[in-house]
């Protein structure tokens, strides 16, 4: 009797079919603005580096239907979350907009993955980062921010022109206490869902205030004793360009994070400081170029352009799957 492949409810059913270990990509996706471009693009962008694993979208409910179909139809499985809101605090974000990013947390209930890549929706993926799955388990893996770029302008490590990606440049001064652990950028790590971490990060932000880096700063914290940094070819932070050249072999970089000011290649314009750039115009041109590039949309095939090992056997059929029960939703604070 052929096993009865259950293709909607349980997502690594393609995994099983396929004997994968179930693994997938992750990113995050909110509001009905043009971030779903950065997300198809990443779709493409992976479908084109032959990743033998899915990726999944965690959208919120604002996310519009119509980006929702975008998404099934270039091969990802779209699952709603809830929003996560942390603690009322007066707080002033690095952006504004950074306090939807807390609702990042809820990758963690995704229990059907044993091991997850999260991608920001405005990376890009240039080279097969697969191996990245078969790091030690039991740590969190991410790449090592730069402290120098204006957002930075809050921090006493910016008052005093320290930053980790040179750390013998300007030295940490006793006065200041400990030197500040490693910090990692979030817009890109390697993790394992779990239902007792997620509880954990859950109850722990009820109780931790908010910071100008939302959830960034909160997973610094909360990974602090397992963090493991990996080398900047696996989430180029533009800034470093221009900050810490000597940091970059522009040419061995594998992602790229597109999250300096006015780097979005779907809202280019060249017009912010460092955005005129000869390797910035190269990259947003990379970027499009995969965008643009319709061999790389998904084709309902036997064997999908994403995840082609997991799709061996049956359709890699992409689907939205309803929202899970709600555990934790924090209400919203009162106006
Ligand atoms: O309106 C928004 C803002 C953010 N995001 C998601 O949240 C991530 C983090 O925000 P962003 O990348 O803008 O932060 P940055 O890395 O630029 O500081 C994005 O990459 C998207 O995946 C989104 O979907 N819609
Ligand atoms: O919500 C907080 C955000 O924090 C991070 O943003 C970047 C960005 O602000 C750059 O402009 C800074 O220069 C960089 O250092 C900083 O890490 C993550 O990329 C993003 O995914 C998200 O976690
Ligand atoms: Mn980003």
């Amino acid at each position: 009797m052929a096993p009865k492949i259950v293709s909607s409810a349980v997502p690594n059913g393609l995994a099983k079919a396929a004997s994968l270990p179930s693994r997938a990509y992750v990113t995050f996706l909110a509001g009905n603005g043009d971030y779903v471009k950065g997300v198809v693009g990443l779709a493409k962008g992976l479908r084109k580096v032959k990743t033998a694993y899915p990726l999944v979208v965690a959208v919120l409910p604002d996310v519009p239907e119509e980006h929702r179909r975008i998404l099934v139809n270039q091969g990802c499985i779209v699952r709603e979350i809830e929003p996560v809101y942390p603690p009322e605090n007066q707080t002033q974000f690095a952006m504004a907009y950074y306090v939807i990013n807390y609702s990042k947390l809820r990758i963690w209930e995704f229990v059907e993955y044993s091991k997850m890549i999260y991608l920001d929706g405005d990376i890009q993926v240039y080279e097969n980062i697969d191996h990245l799955f078969d790091l030690p388990d039991g740590y969190f893996y991410a790449v090592k921010d730069c402290f120098c770029e204006k957002t930075w302008s809050h921090t006493p490590q910016y008052k005093i022109g320290y930053c980790q990606q040179c750390p013998d440049k300007v030295q940490w001064p006793e006065e200041l206490g400990p030197k500040p652990p490693l910090y990692f950028n979030a817009g890109m790590f390697v993790y394992e869902p779990s239902l007792p971490t997620y509880d954990d990060l859950l109850r722990t932000l009820e109780i931790t205030p908010p910071s100008p880096f939302a959830e960034q700063d909160f997973l610094n914290m909360f990974f602090r004793d397992v963090y493991r940094p990996i080398p900047p070819i696996y989430n180029l932070v533009l800034a470093m360009l221009w900050r810490h050249p000597e940091n970059v072999e522009l040419e061995k970089v594998k992602v790229v994070h597109y999250c300096a000011a006015g780097s979005k290649p779907w809202r280019y314009t060249g017009q912010e400081q460092n955005m005129h750039r000869e390797d910035i115009k190269m990259l947003v041109k990379k970027w499009w170029d995969i965008y643009d590039d319709e061999t790389l949309d998904y084709k309902r095939s036997l064997t999908s352009s994403i995840g082609t090992a997991a799709a061996t056997g049956i359709e890699a059929e992409a689907q939205t799957l309803k929202p899970r029960p709600a555990r934790y939703i924090a209400a919203p604070s009162a106006a």
